[in-house]
């Protein structure tokens, strides 16, 4: 059963509509992952789905009741969004930040779930630091723990993989898996193909605003696609367990 239901949603920004009659269904238990070349409209879906733009036509719904007509606080008690820009106004704790998320909980048993929440990220050490004392990396994976800390149902991550190392990325997709499995509807946007590729129960294929398609990885990286969309020639080895994207670049026009 879908919880979030978007209805041929199209959004104008300034003069221009940036994204046109997407149509989608997003059920829980599945991590899904937006992916599409820069300015195809990934991070104004993600928005929209949080109800922080409006549409110019279309609906998004929640449990079968139209997101826009929720209260604020109705909505961000079932939806979780970590925006792409990562930043942080005040010099709190990493656990003050991350305790940000768990508001539902007294706030000490908030701190326990926010210090949980760090510790899976590798940040125990410095749970108790300002976060401006923080590499960019670690402070990525602060608001990262601030996301993991909501009870909400649907989790909705813009890039959340920047400035992470290799081993980090891995590991946070990991754990987005398993949030997935564990009955929540999580969904990203990534520009890394090839962990989309490994990843994603569902790609969700996005350019010019379009949602060219919304299918498992082994339909979406295939040679057509990837060249369409892409300019990358290249497809989608799956053998074994794996799924390894080979990809090398056409030429630049
Ligand atoms: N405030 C705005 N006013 C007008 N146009 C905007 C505004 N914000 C974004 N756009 C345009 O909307 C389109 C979609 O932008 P969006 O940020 O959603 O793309 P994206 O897929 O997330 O890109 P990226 O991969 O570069 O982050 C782009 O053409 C962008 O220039």
């Amino acid at each position: 059963m879908p919880n979030l239901r978007l209805q041929s949603v199209s959004i104008k920004l300034g003069r221009d509509i940036v994204v046109h009659e997407v149509s989608a269904e997003l059920a829980p238990g599945r991590l899904y992952i937006m992916v599409g070349p820069n300015g195809a409209g990934k991070t104004t879906l993600l928005k929209a789905m949080t109800s922080l733009i409006s549409l110019q036509s279309g609906m998004i719904s929640y449990n079968g009741l139209d997101l826009a007509l929720q209260r604020p606080g109705v909505r961000a008690e079932h939806i979780a969004y970590l925006p792409q820009e990562r930043s942080i106004a005040w010099d709190l704790s990493c656990v003050d930040v991350a305790a940000l998320g768990a508001q539902h909980l007294e706030p000490e048993l908030a701190r326990q779930k926010a210090f949980a929440e760090l510790q899976s990220l590798g940040l125990q050490e410095v749970a108790d630091r300002g976060v401006f004392k923080l590499s960019g990396g670690q402070r990525a994976r602060v608001l990262l723990a601030r996301v993991m800390a909501s009870p909400a149902d649907v989790l909705l991550l813009d890039e959340p993989l920047i400035a992470l190392d290799p081993a980090w990325q891995r590991q946070v997709l990991i754990r987005l898996k398993q949030r997935a499995e564990a009955g929540q509807t999580v969904i990203l946007s990534l520009h890394d193909l090839h962990l989309a590729a490994q990843f994603a129960d569902t790609v969700l294929l996005m350019d010019k605003g379009r949602l060219v398609k919304m299918d498992v990885p082994e339909k979406i990286f295939v040679p057509s696609l990837l060249s369409e969309v892409f300019n990358l020639k290249g497809e989608l080895i799956a053998g074994e367990g794996q799924k390894t994207l080979r990809l090398e670049s056409l030429p630049l026009l």
